[in-house]
């Protein structure tokens, strides 16, 4: 028997929304085939991206299914092969698409009725095996498709936030796949924050949110920064501050950092000169050294599986 999924990448956080807010974009996907084998409770992972961890207990894909397994009392043996679209280690939520497709391939290939939230839930464990922390928001995205708000992570809760503009997406991507990446921006955050940075920083969430259901451009771009988590972690993308000045000189709709970098996400529309965005991003990149990708991308919406045999 076998069942596949695919997932979107993600851009996670979206300027002040730390673990709570995420996107689902086109611009890459994951696609995952689970398969039944003989040997009973054997999970085995393959993939084209010879990189990532073929353990199961460091793979997202593999602890998500093996959690989700015992869970549910499966001891059949399987195989999990991952077509990697997305390069991980970017900001762009590969691991926590691997994760989304593996869980919704397995729920295809054993029945289990999963609901969204359920989904999510399984999935976030395979963010703990590629980032230490199951953190909530890039398979969220994922799972449903357009922007979410996770609500509640205990138990998972998720809303997709009705999107009122049209705006599309460029992500500006310096090349090369890092290891471990979340994992060490995670520990280079604050454990604790000054209150008025709080203050500021729910204004600009709640501004953000506003604007995606007003469809309304200004607040989109007054909500669309952070002066906690991007600040703190600015050593991984010292690109990101420049880049975002030109985006908006140029009159993007909003930029920010993807995920935790080094990926910057640009909002723009028709009033954009893209052109002069790219050309002028590139002379930074190359400053710090970096060769960037520009990938044009558009909302995408959530995981689909479907039965093989
Ligand atoms: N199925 C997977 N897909 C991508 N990366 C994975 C996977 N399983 C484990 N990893 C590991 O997770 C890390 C990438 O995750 P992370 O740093 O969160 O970046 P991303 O933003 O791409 O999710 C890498 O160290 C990678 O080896
Ligand atoms: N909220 C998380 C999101 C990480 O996204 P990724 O795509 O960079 O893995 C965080 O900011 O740590």
């Amino acid at each position: 028997m076998s069942a596949k999924a695919e997932a979107y990448s993600s851009s996670a956080n979206l300027g002040p929304g730390f673990d709570i807010l995420s996107m689902a974009h086109t611009a890459f996907k994951d696609i995952v085939i689970a398969r039944t084998i003989e040997e009973k409770g054997k999970i085995i992972i393959k993939s084209n991206n010879p990189k990532i961890p073929l353990d199961p207990e460091k793979n997202s894909a593999g602890l998500a299914t093996k959690i989700l397994l015992q869970e549910k009392g499966i001891d059949e043996g399987i195989e999990i092969e991952i077509n990697k679209g997305i390069p991980f280690g970017l900001g762009l939520g590969s691991s926590g698409a691997s994760s989304v497709a593996a869980i919704a391939a397995v729920n295809e290939l054993f029945e289990l009725k999963l609901t969204q939230e359920e989904m999510v839930k399984y999935s976030m464990f395979g963010e703990q095996a590629s980032s230490g922390s199951p953190h909530p928001d890039n398979v969220a995205a994922s799972v449903y498709g357009g922007i979410i708000a996770v609500t509640s992570v205990s138990p998972v809760k998720v809303e997709k936030i009705p999107v009122n503009l049209d705006f599309k997406i460029l992500l500006i991507s310096p090349q090369g796949e890092r290891e471990g990446k979340t994992k060490k921006a995670r520990e280079m955050l604050p454990s604790k924050v000054d209150l008025s940075l709080y203050v500021k920083n729910s204004r600009y969430l709640s501004s953000l949110i506003l604007g995606f259901i007003k469809g309304d451009k200004e607040l989109i771009k007054q909500g669309l920064n952070d002066e906690i988590v991007e600040v703190a972690r600015e050593p991984l993308y010292p690109h990101y501050k420049k880049i975002k000045e030109i985006a908006l000189k140029n009159d993007a709709i909003g930029s920010c950092v993807s995920g935790a970098g080094p990926t910057v996400l640009v909002l723009y529309d028709d009033n954009t000169n893209l052109d002069k965005i790219k050309v002028e991003s590139l002379e930074v990149c190359k400053a710090f050294g970096l060769a960037c990708n520009f990938i044009l991308a558009q909302i995408a919406g959530g995981v689909k599986s479907e039965r093989l045999n």
